[in-house]
């Protein structure tokens, strides 16, 4: 793969231009969630699965709080469009790197940081300096990009490290470049489907799909035997529906076979969580339950609105993570530039292949 960096231009495709399927695949992922539009506040507040969205939210915030010190540089892999700024600056962060394959995602966390938003309704910006760049993670070596950014005490990949899983070149891309943009000692931070609840449920199920009125998983008939040998665990594609969220192919993710890789990388396992153990234990610590509270995670009780069970099933299906990198942290200092909030104009993105 050659590292190129330019304003704008095309993105996927080989040299040759020539695409194979995974990156065919990794270009629909990437079409849908740049078609997704923002949506208004009032709009999210409709939004039949408003609670799992809060829900998913305050897991994130708990995994910033916990994991992040003030000043530290942040990389955020699969950032989106940049829905998790607001929690960063509220972690005091010193510096953030987001990056996403979606361009029409990279724009609207642009416009989000730059308070261009209805969500940054009231703020008065992100008190941290932030770069963003558009790149398809799990394929491009993004060390040279970083050279000046690295290394970085947090690396956060949200939602998104299943759509490495598809072939074992993605996944060892995508740990390649979890560890060597982190500082030993740093922290790997993320959220993904739980891929033992999902075969379980699957196994469950009459047929090859199964789910709720907000969320359903089909399998192919290729795997109808519905056995997954932890000897292929790369390329296990089922489609994902997520009302008034999310319709593409995402990959089951097996856990030791992820934690056996992330070991090679140097990545130790601190924590693994489904998201129903998560919520009861957090929710416990005073902090987070306050946290809990303010954003409304499981209900609204001033109007008796709850988290539907529906939602609460789909929340089932989500785990959270976290590794460390192993060695002695230096505590090096980067020379990025620190300081307060500088607008990001469109032709500061890079676009990376
Ligand atoms: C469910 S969204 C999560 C976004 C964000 N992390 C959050 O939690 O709000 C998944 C994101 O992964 C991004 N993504 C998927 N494949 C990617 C890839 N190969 N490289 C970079 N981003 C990717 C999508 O564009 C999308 O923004």
């Amino acid at each position: 793969m050659s590292f190129s960096m330019h304003k704008r231009g095309r993105r996927d495709g080989d040299q040759d231009g020539v695409e194979g399927e995974p990156r065919k695949l990794a270009r629909k992922v990437a079409e849908h969630y740049s078609a997704r539009t923002n949506q208004t506040r009032e709009e999210r507040e409709a939004s039949p699965i408003i609670y799992l969205k809060k829900l998913n939210n305050w897991i994130k915030s708990v995994l910033i709080q916990r994991y992040t010190k003030p000043g530290d540089a942040v990389l955020d892999l699969a950032c989106g469009k940049g829905g998790d700024l607001i929690k960063w600056d509220k972690a005091s962060i010193g510096y953030y790197v987001g990056i996403d394959i979606a361009d029409g995602s990279i724009e609207d966390a642009r416009n989000r940081y730059n308070g261009e938003t209805d969500h940054a309704r009231g703020r008065r910006g992100h008190k941290f300096r932030a770069r963003l760049l558009c790149a398809d993670c799990f394929e491009v070596d993004l060390g040279p990009a970083l050279k000046d950014d690295a290394p970085f005490d947090v690396c956060s990949c949200q939602f998104a490290l299943h759509y490495s899983w598809s072939t074992e070149e993605r996944a060892r891309r995508a740990l390649h470049n979890v560890s060597s943009l982190l500082q030993p000692g740093g922290y790997f931070i993320g959220t993904m489907p739980d891929a033992n609840v999902i075969v379980r449920k699957l196994r469950h199920a009459e047929g090859l799909q199964f789910g709720n009125s907000v969320y359903e998983i089909r399998f192919d008939d290729h795997f109808r035997d519905k056995r997954f040998p932890s000897s292929q665990p790369f390329g296990i594609q089922y489609e994902f529906h997520l009302q008034d969220a999310v319709d593409c192919p995402e990959w089951l993710v097996a856990f030791p076979n992820f934690q056996a890789l992330a070991e090679e990388y140097g990545l130790e396992l601190v924590l693994k969580k489904n998201f129903h153990d998560f919520v009861h234990e957090y929710s416990q610590v005073p902090d987070f339950a306050d946290l809990m509270r303010k954003q409304g995670a499981l209900g609204d009780p001033s109007t008796g609105a709850t988290i539907s069970d529906e939602e609460w099933d789909a929340a089932y299906i989500y785990l959270a993570f976290v590794f460390q990198k192993s060695g002695k942290s230096t505590n090096r200092r980067k020379n990025v530039p620190r300081g307060t909030h500088q607008t990001i104009l469109p032709e500061d993105i890079g676009f990376l292949q």
